[in-house]
């Protein structure tokens, strides 16, 4: 009896040295070893200062655009989860997807979320936000999209090479990726490409934020671009609302700051940090949310930015009837076949290949996803892009650690079904391959879907999230062409809230591109 014991001690003993090596390990080797920007978890120390600009939400967008802004500015960037920079769960690829099972209410890198369809769903809540936990497949969006949104080629070109010089790689395909391409191809997904970040159809090895080591390269790397001297990172604060001011003008409004809590809910307190006030208006910075499709219409509306008869309910002072906050929320719809027919403990595998069909209408991939510290399955995943059905977003209450209130009705439209079961069926024959039975052999899950109403019926009884939801605060009806909020001075709107459709093979790449280009933008303005 006492053998188990002591063996069962000996193997804690070893997973903690192993845990504290790993530790050593990152601590040692923080992003090219080079010193990072003052981080701080003490809202004190930030209470009551000024800054040129404020960043709220250290995510995808918010990271490069705070290091941008630092270039010439001092700028607060406030995130509400903590750092990334040390964490083996974040960093490490043979851990990818283990952070997406330990969520909590408040401190979990991943917030779960079930939107009002009843599909689970996660956001990132740790500097580096999304980027810090998702598969890290890297995309560029197509020359439509950018012709269609209005941005500048050139300023674009430039800031998606800005972001890949430092932090995006070309994987070498995994065994499983390499069964992945055979069978894309097998399927007749084709042409084949290679390797590219652009978004062409056919079959492709896109761009990674996991180097060649397995280590991931999260936006807050790109933080270590900016000048170090200017940027302050407050993390474990949520912001609960920008502060407005009337100008003299009284239909005018300004922003002067924001106001700020603690995450972890251990005082009711709030904070306030302010903008640096100029005696020239034009040369004032600007509070810019980069909370994420979520976060950000959330700000606005407990800001008492948006519908009048919403916000009434919650006792929201009114501060601009901006009827548009919260609409237009969308999300991918995604099926997974599972094509391993059981569980085993294989190492994760990230998505490294896709399959884009003819009319860019689904998209393709496969990894190995943990479903518990030691259990892995193998879904083969397509999403529906560029879905017609959209849904909204609301409050549900006034606290800003809690998630809002958000309904993307799935595959409401005739046409999204309709979509859905070509996709079924595409994903059938990727399944069915000879490259998989190969592969997995006697592993292998036999797939026999058939017909058109048992596929529909399938698509509806299973469909789930690809965790690129965007809208909420999209430009044209809540921020202009500059992602200036329409109605208020000094306040902006950067990240994919903004969108009405997600750019490119998936959004990533486009949102840390983003977030360079604004950054770039407001810096030449500021020029003038
Ligand atoms: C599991 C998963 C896998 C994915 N895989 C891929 C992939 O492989 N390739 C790809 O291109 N895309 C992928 N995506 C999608 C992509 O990661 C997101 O669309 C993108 O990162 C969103 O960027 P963002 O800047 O809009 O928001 P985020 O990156 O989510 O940033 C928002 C930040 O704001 C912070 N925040 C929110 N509210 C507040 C507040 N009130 N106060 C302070 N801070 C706040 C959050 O903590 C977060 O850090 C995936 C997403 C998930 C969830």
């Amino acid at each position: 009896m006492e053998l188990p014991k002591i063996v069962h001690g000996y193997m804690l003993l070893i997973a903690v040295i192993f845990l504290l090596l790993n530790l050593f390990v990152f601590s040692s080797s923080l992003p090219q070893g080079k010193p990072l920007p003052h981080m701080t978890s003490d809202v004190e120390e930030v209470s009551g200062k000024s800054f040129d600009y404020i960043v709220v939400g250290g995510g995808t967008a918010g990271c490069p655009l705070a290091a941008t802004l630092s270039e010439r500015f001092s700028v607060l960037l406030v995130e509400r989860g903590g750092s990334s920079f040390e964490n083996p769960f974040i960093l490490e690829k043979k851990y990818y997807g283990f952070s997406l099972l330990q969520t909590d209410e408040h401190t979990s890198l991943a917030q779960s979320f079930i939107s009002k369809d009843g599909i689970s769903n996660l956001r990132g809540r740790v500097l580096g936000g999304s980027s810090a936990m998702n598969g890290g497949f890297y995309s560029r969006a197509s020359q439509d999209f950018v012709k269609k949104v209005g941005w500048n080629n050139e300023l674009v070109k430039n800031a998606y090479e800005w972001v890949e010089s430092r932090i995006v790689f070309k994987p070498e395909l995994t065994p499983w990726q390499t069964v992945a391409e055979f069978s894309f191809l097998e399927a007749g997904i084709l042409p084949y490409n290679g390797f590219s970040l652009e978004h062409i159809k056919g079959t492709k090895l896109g761009g990674s934020i996991f180097d060649e080591c397995g280590k991931r390269h999260t936006s807050a790397d790109l933080l270590l671009a900016g000048n170090l001297n200017n940027i302050t990172v407050l993390l474990n604060a949520t912001v609960k609302s920008v502060i407005i001011h009337n100008t003299g003008n009284r239909t005018e409004k300004i922003a002067q700051g924001i106001r700020f809590i603690k995450s972890d809910g251990s005082s009711l307190e709030i904070y306030e940090a302010y903008l640096n006030q100029q005696e020239n208006s034009s040369l004032r910075g600007d509070v810019i949310l980069a909370a994420g499709a979520l976060g950000s219409p959330q700000i606005l509306l407990l800001s008492g930015i948006g519908s009048y008869r919403h916000l009434k309910n919650f006792n929201i002072p009114l501060v601009l009837n901006l009827k548009k906050v919260g609409h237009g929320m969308k999300d991918e719809p995604g099926i997974a076949l599972l094509v391993d027919s059981k569980p085993k403990n294989r190492q994760p595998d990230t998505p490294q290949v896709v399959g884009i069909t003819d009319d860019f209408k689904i998209i393709i991939e496969a990894g190995i996803l943990p479903i518990s510290f030691n259990a892995t399955r193998m879904p083969i995943a397509a999403k529906l892009a560029l879905p017609a059905s959209k849904g909204r977003l609301k409050l549900n209450n006034t606290d800003p650690r809690q998630n809002p209130w958000v309904k993307f009705n799935y595959l409401a439209k005739e046409e999204d079904c309709e979509e859905c079961v070509k996709l079924v069926e595409l994903l059938e024959r990727v399944a069915r391959s000879e490259s998989i039975a190969l592969f997995l052999g006697a592993e292998r899950k036999n797939h026999v879907l058939s017909g058109e109403e048992e596929m529909r019926k399938f698509c509806k009884e299973n469909v789930r999230t690809f965790y690129h939801f965007h809208g909420g605060c999209i430009v044209g009806s809540v921020v202009d062409d500059d992602y200036k909020v329409y109605g208020v001075r000094g306040l902006r709107v950067v990240d994919g809230s903004t969108f009405e459709e997600s750019p490119g093979t998936n959004p990533m790449a486009t949102l840390l591109m983003l977030g360079r280009y604004q950054g770039v933008k407001i810096l030449k303005e500021r020029e003038k």
